[in-house]
């Protein structure tokens, strides 16, 4: 879908992208950097919008330098920035949108409908834009991108600015538009762990650089932790201290997941030594005559893959994971790229 080939873009004070070599094919793939590692400038090149300065690239076979038009026709794109008129309605917008990429009158209107309802958006969708949150003023982006019907879109951050919900939504509708339509997708994000569920692949750039190009299943492979859950019963009124404590006495060390946060201390986890960790757990446990909830092998977020916390991949939930996410994703970039680069 998408070959680029030593391909660099120097401004006057900066290099946005150094001798990037990178192949993207169908599905979904994750464009993964921080703030200014060069992301919306491949974008840009890749839609034929502004030259790179050395090296080449193609999009559907097409070369970036001089079928840009021809690559714009094939490519949807949603730009970062807020980039709405206010006082036009959604349907108005993309039926414009639409039209300018060439389709009739009357299928523009039928297809905006159809690409509204499909990003989830019904009757808000004859009200004027400026009155919009920014997660429907983001499902309007994506319907823009995706009205003419393309065989790619480009996402560049379209979670940008929503909260965990509208996050999780977004994330969702755009596995779906691979899944439901046969679109692949490449969709951009600054942050480390929030791609791994949506995409098939994921490139990670920092500086205009590869730092990593690998199927998401690569990254994320199941580590050596496996975590588990009992109930309580009468006898063990607090089941997990008393597992935790059988293990101990028979040499194996577990600890708390989420040790310190509110609401931790269900599961543990423990580095299995092969299927003798199994048999062990699933024996204490019946003998301690307590119910197996889970035990399961934990497997890597993709944000551990670059900050080197493998095995403590098990001592974060999906909660904290998020709320790592949120926190600061630059600083968890130096640590990424110091460790991983
Ligand atoms: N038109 C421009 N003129 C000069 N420098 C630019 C220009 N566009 C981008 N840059 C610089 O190139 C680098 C890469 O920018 P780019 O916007 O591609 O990053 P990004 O990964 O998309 O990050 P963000 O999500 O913050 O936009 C940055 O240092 C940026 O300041």
């Amino acid at each position: 879908m998408i070959a680029t080939e030593s391909l660099s873009k120097r401004f006057p004070r900066v290099t946005a992208l150094d001798r990037l070599s990178v192949d993207i094919g169908p599905g979904v793939t994750g464009l993964v950097g921080a703030n200014g590692a060069g992301k919306s400038t491949l974008i840009k090149i890749l839609l034929g919008l502004s030259p790179a300065t050395e090296g080449r690239a193609e999009v559907l076979g097409l070369d970036v330098a001089t079928k840009g038009g021809a690559i714009r026709e094939r490519v949807g794109y949603m730009p970062e920035h807020d980039c709405l008129p206010p006082d036009v309605s959604a349907t108005e917008f993309v039926v414009h949108m639409a039209r300018m990429s060439g389709l009739p009158p009357t299928a523009a209107r039928e297809r905006t409908a159809d690409t509204l309802r499909h990003v989830g958006l019904y009757e808000e969708r004859y009200r004027p834009i400026g009155g919009y949150s920014t997660g429907m003023k983001q499902r309007v982006k994506l319907a823009q991108a995706l009205v003419h019907d393309p065989q790619l879109v480009f996402l560049d951050e379209p979670t940008n600015g929503l909260d965990p919900v509208g996050r999780d939504e977004m994330l969702g509708l755009i596995r779906r538009i691979h899944t439901d339509f046969g679109i692949s997708v490449l969709v951009t994000s600054h942050l480390l762990g929030e791609l791994e569920r949506t995409c098939d692949h994921v490139v990670v750039i920092d500086g205009g650089k590869l730092l990593r190009s690998s199927s998401t299943t690569d990254f994320t492979q199941t580590t050596t932790t496996l975590a588990i859950e009992v109930t309580d019963s009468d006898a063990h009124p607090d089941g997990t201290r008393a597992v935790r404590d059988a293990l101990h006495a028979r040499g194996v060390e577990t600890h708390a997941e989420g040790a310190g946060l509110p609401g931790a201390g269900h599961i543990l986890l423990l580095t299995a030594q092969g299927e003798e960790t199994y048999d062990l757990v699933r024996d204490v446990v019946a003998d301690l005559g307590l119910g197996l909830v889970r035990m399961e092998q934990r497997r890597h977020h993709i944000s551990e893959v670059f900050t080197g916390g493998a095995e403590n991949s098990g001592a974060e939930n999906d909660s904290d994971e998020r709320d790592s996410d949120e926190r600061g994703s630059d600083e968890q970039w130096k640590e990424a790229v110091g460790h991983g680069g």
